[in-house]
């Protein structure tokens, strides 16, 4: 049955949608296809339409008669931010024509950083941030399905970019939220009439657009006749319209299509049709999973936990620790092989108001990005026949926002030495140290890799370094669906990699010292990982670390760096990402068991030799 408020609704947009009223503008439905208003005379023609169309479905319910009423009950100053509003805002304030897709990398950030998101109540914030995270997620799929349906699409023209925003909200809600129809639609077009209230320097809307965007939603949520729906002989069964039309359109695109083609074909190319396809699936999930929520902990016991402490007493403490805040966080909290302690869905929302955040226990982060501190740590350690680690210097090259540097400092390290080129970012890692209470230890140096060197009367040996390069970040797809589209030009990337790590292993390290160099890249190059001595690094994990040692067998006057190799017993649940030259290569999906949905990782532990 279509509700009497649907009928009339759906009688005024075909009212106002028939074709031959009006050619060159709009909100007419040909074959299907929604024509966004262009010009300036169009537009006025569609007001006076509007007029006509407005009075027409007075008496019916219709939306416009709840606008009219919200114009004359509301004055600007009690108009309130409502979750639709801010994720909105977030999602059109830093679109750019050109950089439409890109630009949304950051909108969960400038959402974060909105202070009338921070005015919301709990249970807001959290709608507010799914809708954002639904639209990063699904973007390729939100604009096919728009594109579909809607001529010319993207929108063009001053309010651009907060239509289109608001359209793929509309469709986030519709077709992955299951938002009921009434409110995926109307909520979200009411945005397009409170946004000039309540943001500054904007304009009103004009109605026509309102009414374009209103008309898109409305027509994906019409239901749509499905084949089961009709009957031999042709006969509709009302009853058994469940899909709306936008699920027909969504049927028509690929949980893929959120993914940048070069990607796709390299991991096939990479990782064999098999692999690739698991790593797709745990990047993508199907169209009917809304975002994933899985969120991972460190915390100060994890790392002492696992190891092999000469004092059984440390060992134990840290493993009751670890058992008792898995308790704190909910009976669905999982204690990770490797030390993390992996969330359950008990615990939402501000991630501030958990157990333990103010007393500075835990930090975010992800279990496969443990594994560097870890393999570092625990090769400094044997190497001190598990002696203390408190006489030892290392560096966290590359550090904030500061989750390594977090580890380094729990494993109990004399002092650790962290190196960040950006400003921004360091503060996080100086506001994240001083949260967890780590901050004694730890110098914090705000500058390029490349010309850090240890202060030259400081005749101390550098024992260790973690060099956890800036990289393409595929691995972190499933947590972080904007690096799934970025462009494939990473030649910038593969500079700054090599020369820190050219700089790391040749001008800071001393003599026995260890190396870790990781990144969260899954690319990887295809030719074989023989030592090539002129091979050029043409990727950012494999490629990297053979050019180093290669370089250095070469020639005498760069560091000679060769592989430590990975035990298993180190890393316990990923015993099968170490690969033949005994470097971790992490796969998402690839792992069984809870491990399955890691990020993807890439970790190699090199010992500088004597010259
Ligand atoms: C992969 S992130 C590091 C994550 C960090 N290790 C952690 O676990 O929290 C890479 C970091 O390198 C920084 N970076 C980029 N180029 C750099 C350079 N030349 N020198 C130092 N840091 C750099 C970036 O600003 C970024 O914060």
């Amino acid at each position: 049955m279509i509700s009497p408020y649907s009928a009339a609704t759906m009688g005024a947009f075909l009212l106002f949608s028939q074709p031959t009223r009006v050619k060159s503008f709009s909100c007419t439905i040909q074959s299907n296809i929604i024509a966004f208003p262009s010009s300036h005379a169009a537009i006025t023609r569609a007001r006076k339409r509007h007029v006509f169309a407005a009075s027409t479905i007075k008496d019916i319910s219709h939306p416009d008669a709840q606008k009219r009423r919200f114009h004359s009950s509301k004055t600007k100053d009690n108009i309130r931010p409502t979750a639709r509003f801010v994720a909105i805002a977030a999602l059109s304030s830093g679109s750019s024509k050109k950089e439409n897709v890109d630009s949304l990398a950051f909108a969960a950030r400038r959402l974060e950083q909105d202070e009338r998101y921070q005015r919301l109540e709990p249970r807001d914030r959290a709608f507010a941030r799914l809708l954002v995270a639904t639209v990063e997620r699904r973007l390729g799929q939100i604009d096919g399905v728009l594109k579909r349906c809607v001529d010319k699409y993207p929108p063009k023209g001053k309010h651009a970019s907060l239509l289109q925003a608001t359209l793929r909200i509309g469709v986030a809600q519709l077709l992955f939220l299951n938002t009921p129809p009434f409110a995926a639609n109307h909520d979200t077009v009411q945005v397009l009439r409170i946004n000039h209230c309540l943001s500054k320097n904007s304009f009103p809307v004009p109605e026509p657009m309102i009414r374009f965007v209103n008309g898109v939603l409305r027509k994906l949520s019409t239901p749509a006749v499905s084949e089961e729906a009709v009957g031999v002989g042709g006969n509709e069964d009302n009853s058994k319209h469940t899909t709306l039309y936008g699920h027909e359109l969504l049927k028509q695109t690929s949980p893929d299509d959120n993914i940048a083609p070069w990607l796709l074909e390299r991991w096939e190319r990479d990782w064999g049709e098999s692999r690739a396809r698991l790593i797709r699936e745990e990047m993508m999930p199907s169209n009917n999973n809304p975002v994933s929520p899985r969120i991972d902990v460190t915390t100060k016991y994890s790392l002492t936990s696992l190891m092999e402490s000469s004092n059984p007493n440390t060992h134990q403490n840290s493993r009751a620790m670890l058992e008792k805040m898995q308790q704190d966080f909910g009976d669905d909290c999982i204690l990770l092989p490797q030390g993390s302690l992996r969330i359950g869905s008990s615990l939402t929302g501000d991630i501030t108001q958990w157990p333990g955040y103010h007393d500075g226990t835990w930090w975010v982060q992800d279990a496969s990005s443990t594994l560097p501190a870890l393999v570092l740590t625990r090769a400094l350690s044997n190497s001190r026949d598990g002696e203390d680690l408190s006489s030892l210097h290392v560096v966290d090259m590359c550090a904030a926002p500061g989750g390594k540097t977090s580890q380094l400092l729990s494993a109990g390290f004399g002092r650790v030495t962290a190196v960040e080129a950006s400003e921004r970012r360091s503060r996080r890692l100086v506001e994240n140290l001083s949260r967890l209470n780590l901050s004694e230890r730890c110098h914090v140096i705000v500058g390029d890799g490349q010309n850090y060197r240890p202060p030259e009367r400081d005749d101390q040996i550098l024992h260790g370094i973690l060099l956890d390069v800036p990289c393409s970040a595929t691995g972190t797809g499933a947590r972080r669906p904007d690096v799934l589209r970025r462009s494939s030009d990473l030649k910038e990337l593969l500079q700054i990699q090599e020369l820190l790590a050219n700089h790391c292993a040749d001008n800071i390290l001393s003599e026995g010292g260890i190396l870790v160099y990781a990144t969260c890249s899954i690319l990887k190059v295809v030719t074989s990982l023989t030592w090539v001595y002129d091979l050029d690094a043409k990727e950012e994990s494999e490629d990297q670390v053979t050019k180093l040692i290669a370089r250095g067998k070469q020639n005498s006057k760069h560091a000679s760096m060769t592989t430590l190799p990975i035990h298993p017993s180190e890393v316990p649940g990923f015993e099968s990402a170490i690969d033949e030259n005994g470097w971790l290569r992490i796969l998402p999906g690839v792992l069984e068991g809870d491990l399955r949905s890691a990020d993807g990782f890439f970790v190699a532990r090199l010992i500088k030799e004597d010259s």
